[in-house]
């Protein structure tokens, strides 16, 4: 998988370096993911942060390349992940347009599309994106706007990385929010349900860490068999409640305290 470069080279997936400008929770759980694959070794990914010490610390006991500033990280890379938070992204961005141009870039922040990447990086070759925290373990979404001013072969350079981290999904922009607020919010309101269901477990005798064991792996197993069956949610709910038995008592009970539209209240906060 090949992408041009600033000299009109090309990079290939083995040997691109790939630079984050912002190393907190979503930039660390990319590079994770990334190292876990073995598809590009730690030294091929640089980080900046806004504390160099913090960053140093971290970068270095698994083998990132940490830099003092933006400028110097773009410099080094074949292809930028853009993961500060939102209200950062112009400050961080503007000042390195020039070093920019011609470099992949891949936005990962919250309510940057193509048109806003390129009312402050015109000419610039930018993806926006919106990663989830299964990333880390290669097991993410990564909603991707169909709209991006990559060229092919950057694009394509772009999805080769991407797809080590997990599921890459091509949207209309007009549904890049309400896509990547599912997949990028959910996580948290995943691990809310396991802490709640652990409790529970815990409050009737189960041991702590075996009571998230068993929590997790009931989620992470549902969802396999849903995805790989592409089963109805409802059909695989009705499969375990057998009449009079134990499970509909439950459901009962969810319904009752609104499960359903708590959900869906979720997701209509966020996308007010
Ligand atoms: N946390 C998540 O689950 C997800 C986050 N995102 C997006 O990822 C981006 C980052 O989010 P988090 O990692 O959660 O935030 P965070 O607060 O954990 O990390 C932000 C990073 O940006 C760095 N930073 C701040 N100002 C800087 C500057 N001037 N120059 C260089 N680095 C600077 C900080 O030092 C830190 O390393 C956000 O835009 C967010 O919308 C997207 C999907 C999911
Ligand atoms: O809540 C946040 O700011 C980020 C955006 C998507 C998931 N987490």
């Amino acid at each position: 998988m090949m992408a041009p470069n600033r000299t009109g080279n090309v990079t290939r997936i083995d040997t691109v370096q790939v630079g984050f400008i912002g190393f907190g929770n979503m930039g660390r759980a990319m590079a994770e993911g990334l190292i876990r694959t073995e598809a590009i070794s730690a030294g091929r990914l640089y980080a900046c942060a806004s504390d160099y010490q913090r960053l140093a610390e971290r970068a270095e006991s698994v083998g990132i390349r940490p830099r003092k500033d933006v400028a110097s990280l773009v410099n080094s890379v074949d292809m930028i992940v853009v993961a500060v938070k939102p209200h950062v992204v112009e400050q961080v961005l503007v000042p390195v347009a020039k070093q920019l141009v011609g470099k992949p870039i891949i936005s990962i922040a919250a309510g940057w599309s193509c048109a806003d990447l390129e009312r402050i990086l015109p000419g610039t070759n930018h993806l926006s994106s919106m990663p989830n925290m299964p990333v880390a373990v290669n097991e993410g979404v990564i909603i991707c706007e169909g709209e991006h001013t990559l060229t092919e072969r950057q694009d394509k350079l772009a999805r080769s990385v991407l797809s080590l981290l997990g599921s890459v999904e091509d949207v209309d922009s007009s549904l890049l929010a309400a896509a990547g607020t599912v997949s990028g919010c959910s996580p948290a309101f995943v691990a809310m349900m396991i802490e709640a269901l652990g409790d529970a477990a815990v409050k009737h005798g189960v041991p702590r860490e075996m009571a998230y064991r068993i929590t997790s792996q009931t989620f992470a197993g549902t969802a396999r068999l849903q995805l790989e069956s592409g089963r109805h949610p409802a059909i695989m709910k009705d499969a375990v409640c057998s009449p009079g038995g134990s499970t509909i008592k439950g459901v009962s009970a969810l319904e009752a305290a609104g499960i359903r539209s708590a959900l869906i209240r979720a997701i209509d906060a966020i996308e007010a």
